[in-house]
């Protein structure tokens, strides 16, 4: 199988909030395509999310103005460690597995009421976001994206807890039912025209699920297949990149994997991605879910358990010149 999974998870959107939607056979045939593509690859393609088509091309849009305004105005919103974090990134700023990305990017996350009372030293992303003046409209735009897109991470990561366990909820509580998240307006320059050799190193992402949206004109994303080969995932306009994140893969025992992916800009225009990262609670404990290990048996490694903000913690800091 390849990365083009795809799947119209329209059903899963409109029932999301119908305790009976286990019921309907439409609901439980994207269960399976979903749990298909996690346990195969862990990267598929979403359409039917009930996304705006022109709010996924406003956010983009977005990306391409601020990207395109003087360095000094980008830097008004460095950011830093004083600033949780949070804000401007510029070119090789961002460091994969040691070797700095051909990318600058604005980075925003969550702001917890609990991370507001706790010093830096014990919570390093305790911070506020950082919203540029120009474009004008950004902040109430990226504000109404992360809605959304929350909500619709909220729509998938039940589908994936219907597979996994029978109950839309598995995910609730404590574990996702009050979650993180992560946004990130990247700008990718041509590679050609410059020394770096990536746009973005191969790495996982840390969470549950990001949901890619890319210009839909310029394929850049890669993934590493099975066989260890890197296969594009071209953007397919009108649809979401969705892939599986550390914790899930904690979760499930391996059951499902958080792939390795990659993103080389080859072509000779600027390319702008917005992924939105649906995480867990900052404070849950991640471990393998017992319905997970009796699938996967014990001859399969087990995870040691982590909390999902000690991780992403430790990413963070390590993400940086
Ligand atoms: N929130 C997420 N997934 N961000 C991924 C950022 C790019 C990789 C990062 N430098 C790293 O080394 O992890
Ligand atoms: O730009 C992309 O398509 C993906 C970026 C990515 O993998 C990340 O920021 O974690
Ligand atoms: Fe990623």
């Amino acid at each position: 199988m390849d990365v083009c999974t795809y799947a119209d998870i329209g059903p899963l959107v409109q029932q999301k909030a119908d305790p009976h939607m286990a019921e309907d056979p439409q609901v439980m045939n994207v269960v399976r395509q979903l749990d298909e593509a996690c346990r195969e690859i862990g990267f598929f393609y979403v359409k039917g999310h009930g996304v705006s088509p022109h709010l996924l091309e406003q956010v983009l849009d977005m990306g391409y103005k601020f990207f395109a305004l003087p360095e000094e105005d980008k830097l008004q919103i460095a950011m830093s460690s004083d600033t949780g974090f949070r804000g401007y990134q510029k070119l090789g700023q961002n460091i994969t597995k040691g070797q700095p990305d051909l990318h600058e990017a604005i980075d925003y996350f969550r702001e917890l009421e609990n991370q507001k009372l706790s010093t830096r030293k014990e919570n390093p992303l305790m911070g506020s976001n950082q919203w540029p003046n120009e474009p004008s409209g950004f902040r109430p735009l990226i504000e109404e994206y992360v809605n959304v897109m929350t909500d619709l991470g909220e729509a998938i990561i039940q589908g994936i807890a219907l597979a996994l366990s029978g109950k839309k909820d598995a995910f609730g509580g404590k574990r996702a039912g009050d979650p993180f998240w992560i946004l990130r307006v990247i700008g990718y320059p041509p590679m050609k025209k410059s020394d770096f050799e990536v746009g973005c190193g191969d790495h996982t992402d840390y969470g549950l699920l990001t949901l890619v949206n890319q210009d839909p004109t310029i394929p850049a994303l890669q993934v590493k297949n099975n066989e260890g080969n890197w296969i594009w995932a071209k953007p397919i306009p009108g649809t979401f990149v969705v892939n599986i994140g550390d914790m899930l893969k904690i979760w499930t025992n391996g059951l499902y994997q958080s792939t390795l992916h990659r993103v080389m800009n080859d072509d000779s225009k600027y390319r702008v991605s917005v992924p939105f990262f649906y995480e867990p609670n900052f404070d849950a404990l991640v471990e393998p879910l017992e319905i997970c290990e009796q699938q996967t048996g014990s001859a399969v490694p087990r995870f040691t358990p982590v909390v999902y903000g000690d991780h992403v913690i430790g990413k963070v800091l390590t993400n940086f010149g």
